[in-house]
C-alpha cells in the first residue's frame, strides 16, 4: 500500500521540491497552498506528468482548515502517513519599526500553522492506531538570529521548540516530529527578502546584493535547490528515519553550525 503525505504551501519553492521527491519515492501526495491559481497551475503540471497527486486550497493559520485538509487527504487516498508542516513566510524589518500586525501574520502563519497541521495530523495518526511522522519547516533562522529578520527568526525558535515538545509527548504514539533546517534557496521567498533589503538599505544596496552576501557565507559554494531540502524531507519521511525524533536538522551547505 502506498503512504500518503501532506505538503503544505507546496504550490511552488521548496514545498514543491519536497512534494516531487516524495511521489518520486513512492507517496501519494496531497499538495496544499493558500495561493489556488498557482496551486491548480502545479497540480495540473504534476498530474500530466502522471504523479498520483491532488491539491487542496487552505490558510495552515486557520485551525478548521487543518482539520479539513486532513479529511480530505483521507477521503482521497484513505489514510496518512506524513504531514510536512511546510508553509511559511517571511518579513524584513528593522527591529523598532516591527508592528504588531506584522508580529501577528508571521506567527499565525509560521507557528499557528505547524501547531495546527500537527494537531490535525497526530488526531489522524492515532484514530488510524498506526505510526506518523510530522516535519516542520525551520530554518538557519530557528538556530541563529538575523538582523532584520527579527519576527522571522523568533517564528522559526519556537517551530523548533514547538517540534521538542510535540516529539516528547506524542512519542507514546509512536508519531515522530522533527524539523527541517534549510540555509538560503533562492526562491520566491528570497526574492522577497532580498527585495526588502534592498528597499531598507537606504542606497547602500542593489538587487541581488542581499541574497548574494548570505550566499557568499556557504561553504559548500552554491545556495541551495529545492531538491537539497528534498533529499532531507525524504529521509525524514522514510522509515531510515524512525528513531530520530524531536531534532532540527540543518541543510545548509555549511552557513550555520550547531
Ligand atoms: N527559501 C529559503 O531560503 C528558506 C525557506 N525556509 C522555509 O521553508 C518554507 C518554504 O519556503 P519557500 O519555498 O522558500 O517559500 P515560498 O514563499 O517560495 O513558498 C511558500 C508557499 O507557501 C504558501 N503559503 C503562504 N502562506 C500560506 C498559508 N497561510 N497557508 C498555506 N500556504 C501558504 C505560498 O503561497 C507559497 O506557495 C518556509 O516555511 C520557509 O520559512 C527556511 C529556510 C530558508
Ligand atoms: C529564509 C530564511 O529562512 C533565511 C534565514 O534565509
Amino acid at each position: 500500500m502506498s503512504k500518503v503525505a501532506i505538503v503544505t504551501g507546496s504550490a511552488g519553492g521548496l514545498g514543491l521540491g519536497i512534494a516531487e521527491r516524495l511521489v518520486r519515492d513512492g507517496f501519494k501526495v496531497v499538495l496544499h497552498d493558500i495561493n489556488e491559481e498557482n496551486l491548480n497551475q502545479t497540480v495540473t503540471t504534476l498530474q500530466n506528468q502522471g504523479m498520483d497527486v491532488f491539491g487542496v486550497v487552505g490558510d495552515v493559520s486557520n485551525q478548521a482548515d487543518q482539520e479539513s485538509l486532513v479529511e480530505k487527504a483521507v477521503e482521497k487516498y484513505g489514510h496518512l502517513d506524513v504531514l510536512i508542516n511546510n508553509a511559511g513566510i517571511d518579513a524584513v524589518t528593522p527591529i523598532l519599526e516591527i508592528t504588531e500586525q506584522e508580529l501577528n501574520r508571521v506567527f499565525q502563519i509560521n507557528v499557528n500553522g505547524v501547531v495546527f497541521g500537527t494537531q490535525a495530523a497526530a488526531k489522524q495518526f492515532i484514530k488510524q492506531g498506526t505510526k506518523g511522522k510530522v516535519i516542520n519547516a525551520c530554518s538557519i533562522a530557528g538556530h541563529e538570529s538575523f538582523e532584520m529578520l527579527g519576527s522571522y527568526s523568533a517564528s522559526k525558535h519556537a517551530v523548533k521548540s514547538f517540534t521538542h515538545s510535540a516529539a516528547k509527548e506524542l512519542a507514546q504514539h509512536q508519531i515522530t516530529v522533527n524539523a527541517y533546517c534549510p540555509g538560503i534557496a533562492k526562491t520566491k521567498m528570497w526574492d522577497h527578502i532580498d527585495a526588502e533589503m534592498v528597499r531598507h538599505s537606504h542606497g547602500k544596496l542593489q538587487p541581488g546584493e542581499a541574497f548574494e552576501q548570505y550566499s557568499a557565507g556557504i561553504a559548500l559554494g552554491r545556495y541551495q535547490l529545492p531538491e537539497d531540502v528534498g533529499n532531507l524531507v525524504s529521509f525524514l519521511a522514510s522509515s531510515d528515519s524512525d528513531y530520530i525524533t524531536g531534532q532540527a536538522i540543518l541543510t545548509d551547505g555549511g552557513l550555520v553550525y550547531r
